[in-house]
C-alpha cells in the first residue's frame, strides 16, 4: 500500500500536522518500532499478529478443507471471527458464495437458511474464545436447519477456535476437522490465520498471494513514518486525533472493500477505544457516501479525517456517447474515469474546507494487495496503539454487556443483569 499524507500537513488542514511535528513524532515512532519488532520476535500477545506472514501455514488450512465439497459457505462467527473472512470473500473472485452469519436477527438468519441449498453448503464455525454466544447460538439453529433438511452437518462442518471452550468440545465429539486460532492474535488481527484464509482456499483464492502481499508489507516496516507505509498512517492518524480530529472515515472507493471498512472498523475502534482516547472509524463507500455523509465531513464539527482508499487498476466500463442535455461530457469517458474523478474531486474538496484527509493506494484489488493493505492497516494500528500508550490487545470494555445478556437469559446471576432491569425510563411514544 501506499499513502500519501500530505493533506493532513498544516499547510493543507486547519489544524494539520507541521513537519516539524512529524519529525518529532518519528522520533517516538522509531522507539515503538523497537518495541513492535522485540514483541514480533517474541510472539508476544498481539505482536504476535504481525508475524503471521511467517507463521501462516497455507498446507495446514488446505487440507483441513480439502475434505469439505461446496458451492456455498456459511462463516458462522462474529467481530474478528468474521470480519476479516467476508473481507476476502467480498474483495476476491472466489469460486464459492460466501454468507456470513455474525449477528442473531430471527429474520435475517432464517431468510438466509431457507435461501441456502444446505446440501451444497459448508459451515466454517470460528471463535476464539469458543463461547460466544451469539456464534454458539446461530450455529445450534444452523446445525438444526441442515439436520432438519437431511443433511450430515458433520461431513461439512470446519471449525476453528481455541485450545478451551465449547466448541473445542463439539469439534473432538463429533471428530469435525478443527483449525487451532494462532497463538496469541487478538480476533480482529487474525484475517491472515485459520481464522479467515478457510475462506480463501475453500474458494480457490491465492492464500499464499494474500500472505506475501503481508509479508511485503511486513518487510517495509522500518523505524521511520517517512519510510513505512503503515507507520505514516498510523502516525498521522494519531497526529490528527491529537488535534481534535477524533472521527476517522473510511472510505474506499471501490465495492469489492466496502467489508474492509466494516472490517477496519473493529480494528480500530477496539484496539485504540480506551482510556478515553481513540478515533471514532466512520464506514463510508465512494462515491455513493459524497451523497449522503461528505456535507458533515466538509462542514460540519472539525473533527472527522476520511481516509481514501482506492485501486489504481480496476476493470472498467464505457459510458456511451449521448446528444441528452447537459450529459455529453460524459459519453466517450468510463465509469472507471468518473470514479477517479471523484475520488480526486472529494479529495481536494476536503482540502480546500482545511479537513484532513489521507490518501492509501494498492495497485489493484487482488489477494496479494489485500494482503498487503490488511497487514499495513494492522500495523498501522499497533503503531497508533503504542503513540496513545493504550493496551491495543484487549478488549475489557465488551465484557459487562456480554455478562448481561448472559444474566438477563438466566445464563447465571450477574449484576449486570439487575443493573439492565433499573433502567431509567422517560418513554415518549
Ligand atoms: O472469536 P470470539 O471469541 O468468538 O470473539 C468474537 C469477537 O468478540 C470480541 O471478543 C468482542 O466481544 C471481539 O474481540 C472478537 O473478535
Amino acid at each position: 500500500m501506499e499513502v500519501d499524507i500530505g493533506n493532513a500537513l498544516g499547510s493543507v488542514a486547519t489544524p494539520g500536522v507541521s513537519r516539524g511535528s512529524l519529525e518529532r513524532l518519528d522520533e517516538r515512532v522509531a522507539d515503538a518500532h523497537e518495541r513492535i519488532e522485540a514483541g514480533i520476535g517474541d510472539r508476544e500477545h498481539g505482536y504476535a499478529a504481525l508475524a503471521l506472514p511467517e507463521t501462516a501455514d497455507p498446507d495446514a488450512i488446505r487440507a483441513a478443507v480439502d475434505p469439505i465439497d461446496c458451492d456455498t459457505l456459511l462463516v458462522v462467527g462474529i467481530g474478528g471471527s468474521a470480519l476479516g473472512a467476508a473481507t476476502i470473500a467480498d474483495a476476491l473472485d472466489l469460486d464459492i458464495d460466501v454468507h456470513t452469519l455474525d449477528n442473531v436477527d430471527p429474520d435475517h438468519t432464517r431468510t438466509l437458511l431457507d435461501s441456502l441449498d444446505l446440501s451444497r453448503t459448508a459451515l466454517h464455525v470460528v471463535s476464539r474464545s469458543g463461547t460466544t454466544a451469539e456464534t454458539l447460538a446461530n450455529f445450534l439453529v444452523a446445525r438444526e436447519a441442515m439436520e432438519s433438511a437431511g443433511v450430515d452437518w458433520t461431513e461439512r462442518t470446519l471449525v476453528t477456535t481455541g485450545e478451551e471452550g465449547n466448541l473445542r468440545g463439539l469439534a473432538e465429539r463429533h471428530d469435525l476437522p478443527a483449525l487451532d486460532v494462532p497463538a496469541g492474535v487478538p480476533g480482529r488481527f487474525s484475517a491472515l490465520s485459520t481464522v479467515a484464509l478457510p475462506v480463501a482456499a475453500l474458494g480457490g483464492g491465492d492464500v499464499e498471494g494474500l500472505l506475501a502481499g503481508a509479508g511485503a508489507e511486513a518487510e517495509g516496516l522500518t523505524g521511520s513514518l517517512f519510510e513505512s507505509p503503515a507507520y505514516a498512517y498510523g502516525a498521522t492518524t494519531y497526529a490528527l486525533a491529537q488535534r481534535g480530529w477524533r472521527v476517522n472515515a473510511m472510505m474506499p472507493y471501490a465495492e469489492s472493500l466496502e467489508t474492509f471498512a466494516e472490517w477496519f472498523a473493529q480494528l480500530w475502534a477496539e484496539s485504540l477505544g480506551k482510556e478515553g482516547v481513540g478515533q471514532l472509524p466512520a464506514r463510508a463507500l465512494g462515491a455513493t457516501d459524497q451523497h449522503s455523509q461528505l456535507q458533515l465531513y466538509r462542514a460540519g464539527p472539525r473533527d472527522a479525517m476520511v481516509s481514501l482508499v482506492r485501486p489504481r487498476e480496476r476493470g472498467d466500463v464505457s459510458i456511451p456517447e449521448t446528444d441528452l442535455e447537459g450529459l455529453s461530457y460524459l459519453g466517450g469517458s468510463s465509469l472507471g474515469e468518473l470514479l477517479d474523478a471523484e475520488f480526486e474531486a472529494t479529495e481536494a474538496s476536503l482540502a480546500a474546507a482545511g479537513r484532513p484527509n489521507v490518501r492509501v493506494e494498492i495497485d489493484r484489488v487482488d489477494a496479494h494487495e489485500l494482503g498487503g493493505l490488511l497487514y499495513g492497516m494492522e500495523a498501522a494500528c499497533v503503531l497508533a496503539g503504542e503513540l496513545y500508550l493504550v493496551p491495543t490487545f484487549t478488549q475489557p470494555a465488551v465484557e459487562w454487556g456480554k455478562r448481561a445478556a448472559r444474566g438477563l437469559l438466566g445464563g447465571g446471576e450477574f449484576e449486570e443483569a439487575a443493573a439492565v432491569e433499573e433502567k431509567e425510563r422517560l418513554v415518549v411514544d
